[in-house]
């Protein structure tokens, strides 16, 4: 069984951030493991509190994981202030791991800040050089790179310049334009567009997290990057089509609908399978 790390904030509505990483891994049939990096006191409408982790022990966690399990991959979700930022970049520095997936994460999808916005030249020197991929999406593509993104143009031209930041593939996501959800990969040579119908739901809670994460399975799993990044948005349209009206704000993703939609699994009554 291939197997993949989330180094990320814990969503205790579950629907974001590590655990939506952990479902995520199981719905791609590798083994999920987490390095928690922040608390995060949210649920599907607002963020009451965070509470970090001490670099220490997220230097030890990771230390934890890598001395006995070899990781096929990792994806990197919130990381609230540079010394986590600092903190995990020893670790990527120290045991080089392949298929490093970073999802910038900077704002919930409520608007709540998870991300001190005083550290993002930290998250650019210090974390963005090991990525293989990174995910931002159109707010979080215009902070790093400092344009404006209002067209497709503007997204082609935000990720040259992030690629010239020293990570090795963009991955610029449209779920915050308007029409279609497009995302635009580049990888330094070719542009690559993934695109498919929008949805007309408001539960998208934790839509990035959830596609980081397929992503990095896909790569675990051996695929190219830009096959990793077509079979994960197939994955997340499926899981946002079929989203749950769970909680009063933005709703999770369905992480397991194609696994339940033959009724192999979901038992609507006593000796009844849907
Ligand atoms: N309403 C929607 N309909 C279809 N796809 C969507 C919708 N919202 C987001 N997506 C897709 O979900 C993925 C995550 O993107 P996005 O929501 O922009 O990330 P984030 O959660 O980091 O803000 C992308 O593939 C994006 O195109
Ligand atoms: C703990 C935690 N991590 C990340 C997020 C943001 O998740 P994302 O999928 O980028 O977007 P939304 O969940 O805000 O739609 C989070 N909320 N919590």
């Amino acid at each position: 069984m291939k197997k993949v790390l989330s180094i990320a904030g814990s969503d205790c509505s579950g629907g974001a951030g590590i655990q939506a990483d952990l479902k995520t891994f199981s719905a791609h049939g590798v083994f999920g493991m987490s390095v928690i990096v922040s608390v995060v006191a949210e649920n599907t409408s607002r963020v009451i509190a965070i509470q970090d982790i001490t670099p220490d022990m997220i230097e030890k966690q990771i230390d934890a994981v890598f001395e006995d399990i070899e990781v096929d991959a990792v994806k990197i979700g919130m990381l609230s202030t540079e010394p986590c930022m600092k903190a995990v970049a020893k670790k990527l520095e120290q045991y080089k791991p392949n298929n490093v997936v970073i999802d910038p994460v900077m704002y919930a999808k409520n608007g709540c800040p998870l991300m001190d916005p005083n550290s993002i030249d930290a998250l650019i020197q210090v974390i963005l050089p090991y990525a293989d991929l990174l995910t931002p999406n159109i707010p979080e593509a215009e902070k790093i790179s400092n344009i404006e993104i209002i067209n497709t143009e503007d997204m082609k031209t935000a990720a040259k310049l992030i690629y010239d930041m020293g990570c090795k593939n963009v991955l610029v996501k449209g779920g915050h334009a308007i029409g279609d959800a497009l995302d635009i990969l580049y990888s330094g040579k070719e542009f690559y567009y993934f695109e498919s119908q929008r949805i007309d739901t408001q539960n998208t809670h934790g839509t990035g997290c959830t596609f980081s994460s397929a992503i990095a399975s896909n790569l675990a799993l051996g695929m190219t990057m830009p096959a990793a990044v077509d079979q994960a948005k197939e994955y997340i349209t499926t899981a946002i089509k079929h989203s749950l009206n769970i909680g009063k704000g933005n709703g999770p993703t369905h992480h397991f609908y194609d696994l339940y939609k033959n009724g192999l699994h979901i038992k609507k009554s006593e000796g009844d399978l849907c």
